[in-house]
């Protein structure tokens, strides 16, 4: 992936921290870095209007502490208020090179701008109520809101929040994202993100923010079969099955065969669609070895016949992306049934069915289901995570909320499928798709349909040749 950018945890964060520090970077260093660069945003975004820093006792506030006095310097009228004494050392000497006073948090008056640096990765409990009501009620009157590295109250990994969280203008993520910039509802805490570099190597990061990939266009002799064949295998429901398989042949694909229970449609189309009475039709249809992918979920049923046929697209050989219905009906036989290499694509509901009510974020619960079925993981929602069994992960963040409409997921399993048979690489596919379904969801605007997605993929991968 290019310019994939790192997401830590608020212990990853802390062992970057100390890596630094072994470098001999002095540890006051990194607040002065880090509250230059939050500085830097602030100046740009609000000039000269009045500002209130909100500054905790922890290394939050002595960020904060750092923007008073870099912005006083150049001429803004800062206040400082204060929760109490600053408790560690940086902080303590960053309150000391302050040289105004320090108000009470409670009595300090509004300002046109306000910058949060309460709690930061250090936040281990919800704001006391009257606290977050208070600073609530701050950013809601400021014209212009900053929250300093995460909003005050926000929980680093999980992204829950512990306590009212306001909404800001801008998030200075310090350094490197952490989860709670990605995941919801943190997410939906501001209307910007900026990430600033303060100096921290992130180069050993697993967890990455989902960017937009290269991705290359046929080569001179390719084919409909070197393209990569995709099978879609259907069953109940065929709308659903053709939506997909109209999604994998705009992915890029050469051929995308429909193996239905019904057929539908008429006339000429691009998509193969053959008849399978049952299980044992599939089975024969799928004897091809040059099928790349294979996709079984969407409109499949939850019958005996659906079973049947899902089982004849396991037996297959052929590379997996379980969707929706295919699922749910492994769901009942436990992961041990589940067969490793496969995509999975599941949203909340069919994940907990899958897996259970495994503990952590987000992210490490996709994490722990890859590992446990050795598969890769797209585990959906309006912060989609892809993982794989060997550790890697990817958020993508800020898709269009439009895309909670029917017929969505079957395009995303069909694109998953055909990414699948064009790059023959799991892990890219599933980036590479979940890319491609969010891009055009963007392009598509508002109120779309999922057949409208379609028309506009081949203009979102022509933008990554
Ligand atoms: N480690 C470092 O040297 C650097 C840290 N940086 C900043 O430091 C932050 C992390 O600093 P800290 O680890 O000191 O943690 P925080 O400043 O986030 O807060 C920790 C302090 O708050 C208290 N606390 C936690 N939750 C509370 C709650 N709900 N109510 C009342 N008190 C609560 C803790 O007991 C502790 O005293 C980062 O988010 C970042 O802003 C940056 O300055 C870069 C350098
Ligand atoms: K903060």
């Amino acid at each position: 992936m290019s310019k994939a950018e790192a997401i830590l945890t608020a212990a990853q964060m802390r062992a970057a921290e100390q890596a630094v520090f072994a470098t001999g970077v002095p540890e006051y260093e990194l607040m002065e870095r880090a509250g230059a660069a939050a500085a830097e945003i602030v100046w740009r975004a609000g000039g000269k209007r009045d500002l209130l820093v909100l500054c905790g006792p922890g290394n939050n506030g002595g960020d904060g502490f750092v923007i008073a006095r870099l912005l006083r310097a150049r001429g803004v009228p800062v206040r400082v208020a204060a929760l109490g004494e600053s408790l560690t050392p940086s902080s303590l000497k960053a309150r000391a090179c302050w040289a105004g006073p320090v108000e009470d948090i409670f009595s300090a008056a509004p300002a046109t701008q306000i910058v949060d640096a309460l709690f930061g990765t250090g936040l281990s409990r919800g704001l006391d109520p009257v606290l977050a009501d208070r600073l609530c009620a701050l950013t809601a009157s400021a014209g212009f809101s900053y929250a300093v590295d995460l909003p005050s109250g926000v929980d680093t990994d999980s992204g829950a929040l512990l306590s009212a969280v306001p909404a800001f203008g801008i998030c200075v993520a310090l350094g490197a994202f952490k989860s709670a910039h990605l995941l919801q509802p943190s997410a939906n805490c501001w209307q910007r993100l900026i990430c600033a570099d303060i100096g921290i190597d992130v180069s050993a990061a697993t967890v990455h923010r989902l960017s937009p990939p290269p991705m290359f266009p046929p080569k001179p002799l390719d084919h409909k079969y070197s393209r990569g064949l995709v099978a879609v295998v259907g069953g109940e429901m065929a709308g659903a099955g053709q939506l997909a398989s109209h999604a994998a042949a705009h992915s890029g694909a050469g051929m995308v065969r429909h193996i239905a229970r019904d057929l539908v449609g008429g006339g000429p189309d691009a998509i193969i669609t053959q008849k399978a009475d049952g299980a044992g039709d599939v089975g024969r249809l799928l004897n091809d070895a040059r099928f790349k992918a294979v996709l079984v979920g969407p409109g499949l049923g939850l019958d005996q016949d659906a079973t049947a046929r899902l089982e004849a697209a396991m037996v297959s050989g052929h590379p997996l992306v379980l969707d929706a219905d295919a699922l749910t009906l492994l769901a009942g036989k436990g992961v041990d049934a589940i067969p490793a290499g496969a995509i999975l694509t599941p949203h909340e509901g069919e994940f907990v069915r899958l897996f259970g009510d495994l503990p952590g974020s987000k992210i490490d619960r996709a994490l722990e289901a890859a590992r446990r079925a050795d598969a890769i993981l797209i585990y959906k929602g309006s912060d989609s995570v892809i993982a794989a069994p060997d550790g890697r992960a990817m958020i993508a963040s800020g898709s269009s909320a439009w895309l909670s409409t029917a017929g969505t997921g079957d395009v995303l399993a069909g694109l998953v499928a055909g990414r699948l048979a064009v790059t023959g690489d799991r892990y890219r596919a599933a980036c590479e798709a979940l890319w491609l379904h969010g891009e055009a969801a963007r392009r598509a605007g508002a109120a779309f349909v999922a057949d409208d997605l379609l028309v506009e993929l081949p203009a979102a991968i022509a933008s990554r040749l």
